[in-house]
C-alpha cells in the first residue's frame, strides 16, 4: 500500500517545507484543495520544480468543466487530479480524456457520495485509476464517526480505492488490511511536531 500525504496548508512556501520533510517517507505529495485555490497552479509548478520524481496529486476536487480543470492541473505537473463523484458523468470523463491526453489518471473523490462502493465501480468503468473512500474534515468532526464505514464500503467495492479521512498511526494498519491501494494521510502529518518522524512512522506501520 501507498502512503499519500495530504498538504493541508494555504502558501506555496508552507507546503514546499512540509513536503520537502515528508518526501522521503511517502510515496504521493498531494497539494490539498485549500492551497490550490489559495495559491493556484503556480503552487503544483512549484511542487513539481521541487521534487521532479515525486507522483503528485492536484486534490481538484473537480464538480464541472473536468476536461478544462484537469488539463490545466496536468499542464502544471500534476501526475493525479480529483474529480467528485457527485460531479455527473460526463465531467468524470471529461478528466479523463485529459488524462489520457497527458498520460496521467484521475482519482474520483467520494465525498458526500451515498453509496460509495457502486460510485466506485462506475468510476472505474468511466476511466478513473481509482476511487477515493473520503470523509472530509467536516464530517470527521461530527459524532460518532468512525474510519470503518470507508473501510467496509471500500472492501466491498471491489475497485482499487484509497481511504482518507483522519487516516492516523493508530489507523493506517486497518487501512491496509481493508485492501486499500493508497492511505491519505494530512493531520497526522502536517499537525505533528515532527513531520519527518510522523511520516516515517505511518510508513514504517504499513511497511
Ligand atoms: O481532502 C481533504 C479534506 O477534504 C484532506 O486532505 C483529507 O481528508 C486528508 O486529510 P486528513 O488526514 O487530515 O483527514
Amino acid at each position: 500500500m501507498q502512503l499519500q500525504f495530504a498538504i493541508d496548508t494555504l502558501s506555496t512556501d508552507a507546503a514546499l517545507e512540509l513536503a520537502a520533510a515528508a518526501a522521503p517517507h511517502v510515496d504521493i505529495l498531494e497539494l490539498g484543495t485549500p492551497l490550490i485555490k489559495s495559491e493556484g497552479v503556480a503552487a503544483i509548478r512549484a511542487l513539481r520544480a521541487a521534487h521532479p520524481d515525486k507522483t503528485l496529486l492536484a486534490d481538484l476536487k473537480t464538480a464541472d468543466a473536468g476536461e478544462l480543470e484537469a488539463d490545466l492541473a496536468f499542464g502544471a505537473g500534476a501526475d493525479l487530479v480529483t474529480v467528485l463523484g457527485t460531479a455527473d458523468d460526463s465531467t468524470i470523463a471529461g478528466a479523463v480524456k485529459a488524462a489520457g491526453k497527458h498520460g496521467k489518471g484521475v482519482v474520483v473523490d467520494l465525498i458526500g457520495v451515498a453509496d460509495k462502493a457502486e460510485r466506485a465501480r462506475q468510476a472505474a468503468e468511466l476511466g478513473a485509476v481509482f476511487s477515493e473512500f473520503h470523509a472530509g474534515l467536516d464530517e470527521q468532526a461530527q459524532d460518532g464517526y468512525s474510519l470503518d464505514t470507508l473501510l467496509s464500503a471500500g472492501s466491498a467495492s471491489g475497485t482499487d480505492f484509497s481511504v482518507a479521512g483522519g487516516v492516523s498511526v493508530a489507523t493506517i494498519a486497518a487501512v491496509q488490511a481493508a485492501g486499500a491501494r493508497v492511505a491519505v494521510a494530512g493531520g497526522a502529518i502536517y499537525g505533528a511536531p515532527d513531520v519527518a518522524a510522523a511520516a516515517a512512522e505511518l510508513k514504517a506501520a504499513i511497511a
